[in-house]
């Protein structure tokens, strides 16, 4: 599909690109946002000839929420039906590393979107909230669980109960964002970041990406478990045998992704 709505996609070298394209909006979520990204981001992991993805934002915004104005008259017999938010599953389901680059707004489902991604690289103008509070609503895609592992619970309580924001800084501080860059550089940074991961063994980066995932999931001792078995798992692949016997060469390694 290359008629793209609300989203667009390049492809540069390894790096698949997905940028929100509602900008009148602040790129709201609305449905049909929802089911392009999720389709989009579904066609490039099965490209094997890309090893990241980059999400982010046109305008000043990475996505100010869910479109309110799609949901405002809806009753709970519809969202309860339709499920609705279910369809970001399939986006956590993509095995492919993906980095939110973020500027601006990321507010409601932008946050929980910011969150589902692997990494989140911020401009200096970004903006992390769960305001859902102030609509008389909560979190809905995750935000609850997700924010409270990554910051903790009395950081998460403090946003989540009040919906006050958190700048970019405080967003690094608590552990949210892994890095700040000037807002003109982010995609910059969020591109190279993943041109970076695109050069490496890709199977491998996506049993990384898995085993990390699984520490949200499982206790401790099962966590450390499952990993050993899928460090066991890289050696059979011939990128653990490209990439040791390259270390022992002195030279680089050229991964086949296999
Ligand atoms: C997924 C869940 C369950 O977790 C729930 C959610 O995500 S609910 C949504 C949570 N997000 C918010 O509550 C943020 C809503 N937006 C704002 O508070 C403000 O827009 C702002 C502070 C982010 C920016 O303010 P400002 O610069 O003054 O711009 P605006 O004039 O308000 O917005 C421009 C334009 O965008 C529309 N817009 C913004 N956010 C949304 C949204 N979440 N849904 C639908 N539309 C949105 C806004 O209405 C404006 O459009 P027009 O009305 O002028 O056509």
């Amino acid at each position: 599909m290359t008629d793209w709505k609300t989203i667009t996609v390049e492809r540069r070298d390894r790096v698949g690109l997905i940028t929100l394209n509602r900008p009148d909006a602040l790129n709201a979520l609305n449905l049909e946002l929802m089911r392009e990204l999720v389709a989009a981001a579904s066609d490039l992991d099965a490209d094997t000839g890309i090893g990241a993805i980059v999400i982010t934002g046109a305008g000043k915004a990475f996505a100010a929420g869910a479109d309110i104005k799609e949901m405002v008259d809806n009753d709970y017999v519809e969202m309860y039906a339709a499920d609705w938010f279910s369809g970001w599953s399939r986006f956590t389901a993509v095995r492919t590393p993906i980095i939110a680059a973020v500027s601006g707004y990321a507010l409601g489902g932008g946050c929980e979107l910011a969150m589902m991604c692997d990494i989140i690289i911020a401009g200096d103008t970004a903006k992390f909230g769960q305001p859902e509070i102030k609509l008389g609503v909560i979190p809905g895609m995750g935000g609850s669980q997700r924010l409270t592992r990554a910051i903790g619970k009395a950081r998460a309580m403090d946003l989540i109960l009040t919906g006050r924001t958190m700048d970019a800084v405080e967003a690094e501080r608590a552990g949210l964002v892994s890095r700040v860059v000037p807002a003109d550089a982010v995609l910059d940074e969020a591109m190279s970041t993943a041109a970076t991961i695109g050069s490496l063994s890709l199977p491998i980066t996506m049993m990384a990406k898995e085993v990390v995932n699984a520490a949200y999931e499982t206790m401790l001792e099962s966590g450390i478990r499952f990993e050993r078995r899928v460090f066991h798992a890289t050696f059979a692949t011939e990128d653990q045998k490209e990439g040791m016997s390259a270390f022992v060469e002195k030279r680089d390694p050229e991964f086949k992704n296999r």
